[in-house]
């Protein structure tokens, strides 16, 4: 199912037709390129997870068109007709150890492949190997997940989708509540998942540093709708139009940008390897030894 995603005009209204009527997003256009990092941005209440939710058919437009490859979703498409493209999505919802319910780490992993109609030994297999990739030990496959530290249940839990072998893994916030180091570690982890294995990711993220520093592809939301995409470069090249939005700008452009109102102009500085890179080059340094 590796293919681009178009949203085109897409609407949606929760509890449509009831006096509880409340527009989640309205005529909604952008892309989710294939095989790419793609980071969903924008302030509470703007319709991030609204638009996630129709990835995988949780959520079915009511207005205008989703296009999956050949798979179109529309108001009037029925959600047994998604069954084909929900196989290949995972969806990583905020705080997901709160879905954990088995008596066995390795029990709660085998769960959604065996539901999705594979065998003990091939679910077994499945839940093995995403264990190890999200680096849970054998040693907790028999524990409870309810016994493990907050990381870790996290961990497990993104294990469980990552057994599905999604093409589609959409991260809801993943990091949210972990230390730093928590943080970075998955951060890498999704970001070698996506390059490795060619998967597509969709990342909700409030985090700018994560934008700049993982992203292909940034879609900007505010108020229900799609307000700016293109590359991390483009979105974060217009400071002004960034802080009228009171949208966040990474570190390092801020860090360049004062060094530009002191003469020192660095080109095209995102994240803090780049402008590591760079202040050494200038400096004299060995810049790009790695
Ligand atoms: N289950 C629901 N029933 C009614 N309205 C909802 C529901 N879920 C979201 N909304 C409304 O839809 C709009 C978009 O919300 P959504 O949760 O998609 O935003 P978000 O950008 O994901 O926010 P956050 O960053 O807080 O997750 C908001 O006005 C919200 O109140």
């Amino acid at each position: 199912m590796a293919m681009a995603i178009n949203f085109k005009e897409v609407g949606f209204t929760y509890q449509l037709g009831t006096p509880f009527a409340t527009p989640g997003l309205h005529a909604v256009n952008f892309t989710i390129p294939e095989k790419a990092f793609t980071a969903v941005i924008g302030h509470t209440g703007s319709g991030k997870s609204t638009m996630v939710q129709h990835l995988d058919g949780l959520l079915i437009p009511t207005a205008g068109k989703i296009e999956l490859g050949t798979v179109t979703i529309e108001p009037a498409t029925k959600l047994r007709e998604l069954n084909a493209v929900r196989a290949h999505v995972g969806l990583v919802f905020q705080f997901p150890e709160a879905q954990l319910f088995e008596q066995s780490v390795i029990r709660d992993v085998m769960f959604g492949p065996k539901n999705f109609g594979k065998s003990e030994d091939e679910a077994h297999q499945a839940a093995v190997q995403a264990l190890r990739l999200v680096g849970m030990a054998a040693s907790y496959d028999e524990r409870s997940p309810f016994d493990l530290s907050g990381g870790q249940m996290r961990r497990v839990a993104i294990a469980g989708v990552l057994a599905m072998e999604p093409d589609l893994l959409i991260l809801d916030e993943p990091t949210a509540g972990l230390d730093p180091a928590g943080q970075t570690e998955l951060m890498e982890l999704f970001a070698k998942l996506q390059r490795e294995r060619a998967m597509a990711v969709v990342l909700i993220t409030h985090q700018m540093e994560d934008v700049a520093k993982y992203a292909d592809h940034v879609i900007v939301f505010e108020k229900g709708t799609v307000i700016q995409e293109g590359s991390p470069s483009e979105i974060f090249a217009d400071e002004a139009w960034l802080k009228a939005r009171q949208l966040d700008v990474p570190l390092a452009r801020q860090f360049a940008d004062q060094l530009a109102a002191k003469g020192i102009e660095l080109t095209n500085v995102l994240d803090m390897e780049q402008l590591a890179d760079q202040l050494a080059e200038r400096l004299g340094g060995h810049a790009n030894v790695h």
